[in-house]
């Protein structure tokens, strides 16, 4: 069963078409990719999924039309990490990552141990527990991306969507952070759908993946099937080279122009 389906989704910003009936399915405890070049409308396809952009067809999660959720019950079933989180500055670490248990509260609004030990876990599968009391605006950005990150965590819905999640992060916290990801998907069936710039990163952790070319999709399927070099060169008019890791996945390389030397 698809955790996630969309069906003819048209998202009109500022009065111009941006998606143009972009269908999706992402089946339960999988992980998707949505790749295309900038400005293809994959953030935007994310914003409608998570239900915080208005837009025509049909979204469903969890067999839910998220259009008819109320934003809390909405927020238990999808949790969402944009591309650039407006962060409270003066806020700590630990407030803000709790932050995430707030769609589970009762009607005081008042956090319980249970939801203190899991913010918590949280903090330390990210390797924050030891900033735990320091001020959002004192943290560097891939610091901040991990923070983001553990409260999305917190929020224990069975669907995480993630917009970008490794673009401030160094290689090893790129790591981390995707096999986090990968285990949690893994063991206790997290269905996540991510952007994703990196080809290579994105052939490595996703089962299935999108291409989005201008609000629309043109390719959908496996790495091996979607990223050919006559596509990439095609849709984000790049010179590549696709080889393979050796494991099946295809890994892509840039390849440099070559000038002839003056004289030669
Ligand atoms: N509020 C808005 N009003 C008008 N146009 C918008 C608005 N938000 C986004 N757009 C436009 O919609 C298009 C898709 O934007 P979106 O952010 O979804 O692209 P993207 O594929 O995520 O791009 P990138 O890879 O650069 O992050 C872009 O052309 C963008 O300029």
């Amino acid at each position: 069963m698809s955790a996630v389906k969309a069906a003819g989704v048209r998202v009109v910003l500022d009065h111009k078409p941006i998606l143009h009936g972009v269908d999706l399915a992402v089946g339960s405890g999988s992980w998707h990719a949505v790749l295309g070049p900038n400005g293809a409308g994959k953030s935007t396809l994310l914003k409608a999924i998570v239900g915080i952009l208005a837009y025509q067809g049909e979204i469903r999660v969890g067999g839910e039309s998220v259009a008819k959720l109320p934003a809390k019950h909405r927020a238990r079933l999808i949790a969402y990490v944009p591309q650039q989180p407006q962060l409270p500055g003066d806020m700590t670490v630990a407030e803000y990552v709790l932050l995430g248990r707030t769609p589970h509260l009762g009607y005081l609004g008042v956090e319980s141990r249970s939801d203190r030990a899991i913010a918590e876990s949280a903090l330390e599968r990210l390797d924050l527990a030891g900033f735990a009391h320091r001020r959002l605006g004192t943290m560097s950005g891939g610091e901040r991306q991990r923070v983001v990150l553990a409260r999305a965590l917190a929020q224990q819905a069975g669907v995480l969507l993630l917009d970008e999640p490794t673009t401030a992060l160094d290689l090893g916290h790129q790591q981390q952070v995707l096999d986090l990801v990968d285990e949690l998907r893994a063991t206790e069936g997290l269905t996540v759908i991510s952007t994703l710039h990196d080809l290579s990163l994105a052939a490595q952790y996703a089962d299935e993946l999108t291409l989005l070319v201008g609000g629309a999709v043109v390719a959908t399927g496996t790495a091996r099937e979607v990223l050919t070099e006559q596509r990439i060169s095609e849709h984000y008019g790049a010179r590549v080279k696709v080889l393979d890791d050796g494991e099946g996945r295809p890994v892509i390389h840039l390849v440099r122009r070559t000038h002839q030397r003056q004289g030669e």
